[in-house]
């Protein structure tokens, strides 16, 4: 449906965005993932007709959108500071895009009515804005959006004004609205809990180029490089050396280790899956690791344990059982749970 097609755009002589690529599909929900700073939201605003980009193509089902002014697109865009106006009831603001659309008063009812049933604000019409809770006036925010019937949806940063619980059921909600509209829609935000809460696909944005892109569960259990592992958080990463003469070890600072990947020529880096590991071993195959007890927290359903080990590393890992502080310890991870990164 919408295709990005090799975007590049810079500010003052500082590269920002370096060539990207992605698409999404009809109905589909793609987060678009990275740093703050990264240029999540340039990017939205060169999709959305507001900012040109040096290079590269928008195209939409394959027509190519430069010159299609922004009004034109029919894409929705709803912001962080999603801007009600204060002195307007819901009803007012939600048909705000509709007035200017030049739409009959009748339809203009009929549309407001079905975007606030979608939004599970049936009722709320004629309550004042500033009456409502963060959370409510977010989805007048969406209302407002769905509204003129945008054949694509932009989101930036959406929930980010909000404290964490709020965002978690919101996040939910949003992803409910969405699939129940079939809107195809970019979501921008640089937080990955979120991301992985509300993304059909992901979309990870590093220095200006995408660094992974796929379904939140196929990245997670397969970053493409140490960026990737980092940025989501798993930082069990241990410097390696392909073996010479024994296809399959891999020389660390914790000994030989077996992955399951085929290791890359020269240096390269393993990441060990926190949740890979156990106290005894169920396999011929099964890596070692051993290593002194930082820590031992208590984390829902699994303890955290820290563990100090050789080459200064820190590792850490997620068992079902609490090992005692101070003391020194013995982990098994499978191959499976060892991962080559580039
Ligand atoms: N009009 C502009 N002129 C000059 N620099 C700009 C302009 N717009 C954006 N930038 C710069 O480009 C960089 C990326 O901005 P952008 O808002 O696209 O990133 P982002 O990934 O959306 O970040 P955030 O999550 O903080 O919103 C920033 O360093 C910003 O200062």
């Amino acid at each position: 449906m919408l295709e990005i097609r090799d975007i590049w755009k810079s500010y003052e002589n500082q590269p920002l965005l370096n060539g990207v690529s992605f698409q999404i599909q009809a109905g589909e929900t793609v987060c678009l993932l990275g740093r703050s700073g990264s240029g999540k939201s340039t990017l939205l605003r060169i999709i959305a007709g507001l900012e040109t980009a040096e290079r590269g193509q928008v195209l939409w089902q394959g027509q190519d959108l430069s010159g299609v002014p922004v009004h034109l697109r029919h894409f929705g865009l709803m912001f962080q500071d999603y801007a009600l106006f204060p002195h307007r009831n819901v009803a007012e603001n939600v048909a705000f895009g509709l007035r200017m659309q030049g739409l009959s008063k009748a339809e203009i009812g009929l549309r407001v009515v079905d975007a606030l049933e979608k939004v599970n604000l049936a009722g709320f019409a004629g309550r004042r804005v500033t009456d409502l809770s963060g959370g409510e006036q977010q989805r007048v925010a969406l209302a407002r959006a769905l509204a003129p019937q945008p054949r694509l949806l932009m989101l930036d940063e959406p929930l980010g004004a909000l404290d964490r619980a709020l965002r978690e059921q919101l996040g939910n909600e949003l992803r409910r609205v969405l699939h129940s509209t079939g809107i195809p829609a970019i979501y921008v935000t640089h937080d990955q809990e979120e991301a992985f809460a509300i993304a059909d696909r992901l979309v990870l944005l590093h220095e200006g180029r995408v660094e992974q892109e796929g379904q939140p569960a196929e990245i997670y259990n397969r970053p493409a490089s140490t960026w990737v592992a980092h940025f989501l958080g798993l930082d069990n990463l241990v410097p390696a050396q392909a073996l010479a003469g024994s296809p399959g070890l891999v020389q660390t600072p914790l000994g030989l280790l077996k992955p399951a990947c085929l290791p890359p020529n020269g240096a390269f880096t393993l990441l060990l899956r926190p949740a890979g590991a156990y106290r005894q071993a169920r396999g011929a195959d099964w890596n070692r690791i051993q290593g002194r007890v930082e820590d031992s927290v208590f984390r829902g359903e699994r303890f955290r344990v820290e563990l100090r080990c050789a080459g200064d590393l820190t590792l850490r890992f997620d068992l079902e059982e609490p090992l005692p502080k101070g003391e020194p310890a013995e982990l098994y991870l499978p191959p499976e749970a060892v991962l080559c990164l580039g």
